[in-house]
């Protein structure tokens, strides 16, 4: 199993490549970053494992070759690359920079390796997600079962705020988030939990949820946004997706997917997916990618009008990823 870090030297890729680094279930963990990942490859080179670690850098500013070479016959590939936000900013700020950093690397990737599963962390994922599906459909390579937006931050936010408030942090696919990742996009859903709430707590668990990023964001005091926490989000992630990919289990997640092509059990979800075309949904996973959207359970009145609430911004987000690539010369 070769997996690719793109982005690796960031302040998500190191953490993630470290995370990653002890995982059995891969043999070749390759680096890749614009700024030359061979010392983060030679520290972690130092940690006992049999799993093989490369490095890759681009030899010049239009070189990729190296991308290229870093891409060959992998079967994962993750996606941090692209700058992180400062106080101030909301993550649609960072769409004139990301779009064309998550652009140009999936143009490759769909060349090289378009049979990987792919996701992507990189900001804003309500669009780069959108640009990453355009830019291969525009290269006839779309696989919309394999393309993900890591949204897991979102649900470990939940489960520890819901923690605090209840003293139980065992809850991971008892509570998630759907939607989007963004502010009001971000509708946590909170299963028999809600019935131990008070409304007060709810609107206060959910609103936390909401803001959790630029609460990260705030404390860094402009040295970039959440990190640590991101990274053991999309370790989560990526351990669930091996484990599909290797075992051959169905395996449970969430994540940001291209909805309006997948099979739903729930008669509320089908109805969503023909309103919106990407959406965070409960999926379960097998080793060809999505095997189906999973049903929300019963939903809160508050619940299904936050996701109402959630479709018009995040249609325009994602048409303004899509409006990206068809407007764009790459
Ligand atoms: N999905 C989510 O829940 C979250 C997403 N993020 C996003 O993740 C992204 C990365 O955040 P950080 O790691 O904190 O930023 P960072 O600035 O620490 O790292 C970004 C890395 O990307 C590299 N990079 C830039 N252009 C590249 C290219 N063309 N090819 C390869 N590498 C390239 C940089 O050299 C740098 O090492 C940001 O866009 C941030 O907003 C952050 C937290 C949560
Ligand atoms: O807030 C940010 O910019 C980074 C992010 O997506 C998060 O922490 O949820």
């Amino acid at each position: 199993m070769k997996l690719v870090v793109l982005g690796a030297c960031g302040g998500i890729g190191q953490t993630l490549s470290l995370l990653l680094r002890t995982n059995a279930l891969i043999d070749e963990l390759v680096l890749y970053d614009v700024v030359d990942p061979v010392g983060v490859a030679t520290d972690l080179s130092h940690i006992p494992t049999r799993q093989k670690i490369r490095h890759f850098c681009p030899l010049s500013k239009t070189d990729d070759s190296q991308l290229r070479m870093a891409l060959q016959d992998a079967n994962v590939v993750v996606i941090p690359a692209g700058i992180p936000r400062k106080p101030g900013m909301s993550r649609d700020d960072l769409f004139n920079i990301n779009a064309s950093i998550v652009q140009q690397l999936v143009k490759v990737y769909g060349e090289i390796c378009p049979e990987a599963f792919l996701a992507i962390i990189s900001n804003p994922v309500n669009s780069t997600v959108p640009i990453a599906a355009e830019q291969l459909r525009s290269q006839n390579c779309f696989h919309p079962e394999r393309l993900f937006g890591i949204t897991t931050l979102d649900s470990l936010r939940l489960e520890q705020f819901l923690g605090e408030l209840t003293g139980e942090w065992d809850v991971q696919g008892q509570v998630y988030t759907v939607g989007g990742h963004s502010g009001e996009t971000i509708v946590p859903v909170l299963g028999n939990w809600r019935l131990r709430l008070s409304p007060e707590q709810i609107k206060g668990l959910v609103n936390r949820v909401r803001y959790a990023g630029d609460e990260v964001v705030q404390a860094k005091q402009g040295k970039g946004s959440a990190t640590l926490s991101m990274a053991a989000a999309a370790n989560r992630f990526l351990c669930g997706i091996l484990r599909a990919i290797c075992t051959g289990e169905t395996v449970d997640e969430v994540a940001f997917v291209n909805v309006s092509r997948l099979k739903a059990d729930d008669c509320f979800v089908r109805e969503m997916m023909h309103k919106v075309e990407f959406f965070g949904v409960p999926i379960s996973l097998g080793p060809e990618g999505v095997a189906k959207v999973k049903s929300l359970g019963s939903l809160s009145a508050d619940e299904k009008e936050a996701i109402s609430h959630s479709l018009p911004t995040l249609c325009a987000q994602i048409a303004k990823g899509a409006r990206f690539v068809k407007e764009s010369k790459l």
